[in-house]
């Protein structure tokens, strides 16, 4: 069990004059205990606390699973050259459907724990092994987000198996099981990723050296006015690859040509998205996809993103064989992936402005789509 660390100090409460009192109004709720609390607590709840309310709240979308720029592919399509490729589903990956479904309950299970025994793993640390939380990562204030989360280090296992939450009593063995097997499914999509670059089989693989692997599972639960709020806004991955598996509702869109795709849930499906540690290696020639999740009135959504990068210690910037200082100067700074990481973790601004910070060359990332701020 985690030692619980410093009470977090996410200015999530409003009014609140009694804490503990489990039948609080939304006026006088303790937000940081979740937003799953708040739902299952809050008597009829019809409107969603104003702190919840996102000031501009993007929709273009299409919703289509059958969208060409999103293949739908076996494992083997990865071999082709995919520069442009920023997020697939696949299927046939060889993870079994029944240990996905295992791990989708024991998430479900581990949500369904009292607030209290929640609050163990609650940690002001974006860099802390195990964290429980609700809304984004960051600690800094912001507008809230109808989410809540449990993300923890995966890979090398051995290295934080002991903090993860050991309730459900089979958490950690279903967790340590899936991520073994999406840590081997990650490491074949590199080494299709590596070709497809001109690069060996085995490049990526091995400048991770050791490797990194966080598991952020996400809980978002009902919501009476969705179209206020998100439940993730825009943002991409600090990792290289994101292995995401999700339960049968809908919520998951990414940005293709300033429209907001919605990306429909198959039975077995994992997708993969391209984050900025591949972006930052390909110096460019793979850019890592944005995207957000959208909550609904009806049904609870869980999502499980597990994101594969190096080891926490290693310097990241363009692959050498891909730079050449005449025709393809490198576009993005050396910088440590941890600090990249904690960086990235602590901004409450969103989009792929933290990747902004290591380009060399700065370019616009504005589009037609309003770019959601935070701060704002
Ligand atoms: O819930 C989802 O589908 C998206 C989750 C996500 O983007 C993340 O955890 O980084
Ligand atoms: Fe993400």
């Amino acid at each position: 069990m985690a030692s619980s660390p410093s009470p977090p100090s996410l200015q999530l409460t409003s009014t609140s004059t009694n804490p503990t009192d489990d039948d609080e109004q939304p006026s006088t709720h303790d937000y940081s205990k979740g937003v799953k609390h708040l739902v299952d607590t809050a008597s009829d709840l019809r409107s969603i606390p104003s702190n919840y309310v996102l000031p501009i709240i993007p929709s273009i979308c299409r919703s289509t699973s059958l969208d060409p720029s999103i293949p739908i592919i076996d494992l083997d399509g990865l071999d082709e050259p995919s520069g442009e490729r920023r997020i697939s589903i696949i299927v046939n990956h060889g993870i079994k459907a029944s240990l996905m479904e295992e791990m989708l309950r024991s998430v479900e299970g581990f949500f369904s724990l009292t607030w209290e025994e929640k609050m163990k793993y609650a940690s002001d640390d974006v860099m802390h092994p195990v964290r429980y939380g609700t809304s984004l990562n960051t600690s800094k204030p912001h507008v809230l987000h109808w989410r809540d989360y449990l993300r923890h280090f995966g890979h090398p296992i051995g290295n934080s198996f002991h903090l993860w939450p050991d309730n459900p009593p089979n958490y950690r063995e279903v967790a340590k099981e899936y991520l073994e097997e999406v840590w081997k499914l990650a490491m074949k999509i590199w080494g299709a990723i590596s070709e497809g670059l001109g690069l060996d089989r085995d490049y990526i693989e091995k400048s991770l050296g050791e490797g990194c692997q966080i598991v952020a599972s996400n809980y978002y639960p009902p919501c009476p006015e969705p179209h206020l709020t998100l439940g993730l806004s825009a943002h991409s991955d600090h990792g290289g690859l994101t292995i995401l598996m999700q339960n049968e509702v809908d919520g998951l869109q990414v940005r293709h040509n300033d429209m907001w795709i919605q990306i429909q849930f198959m039975p077995g499906m994992l997708v993969v998205n391209i984050g900025d540690y591949l972006e930052i290696l390909s110096n460019g020639r793979y850019k890592s996809v944005e995207h957000r999740a959208v909550v609904n009135e009806e049904r609870t959504r869980i999502s499980v993103a597990v994101g594969h990068g190096p080891e926490l210690n290693a310097i990241i910037g363009p692959a050498s064989p891909l730079v050449d200082e005449k025709n393809e100067p490198p576009r993005y700074r050396p910088i440590r992936y941890k600090d990249y990481m904690r960086n990235q973790q602590s901004s409450a601004v969103r989009g792929k402005e933290p990747l902004g910070t290591v380009k060399t060359v700065s370019s616009s990332t504005s589009s037609t789509i309003p770019s959601f701020s935070q701060s704002s």
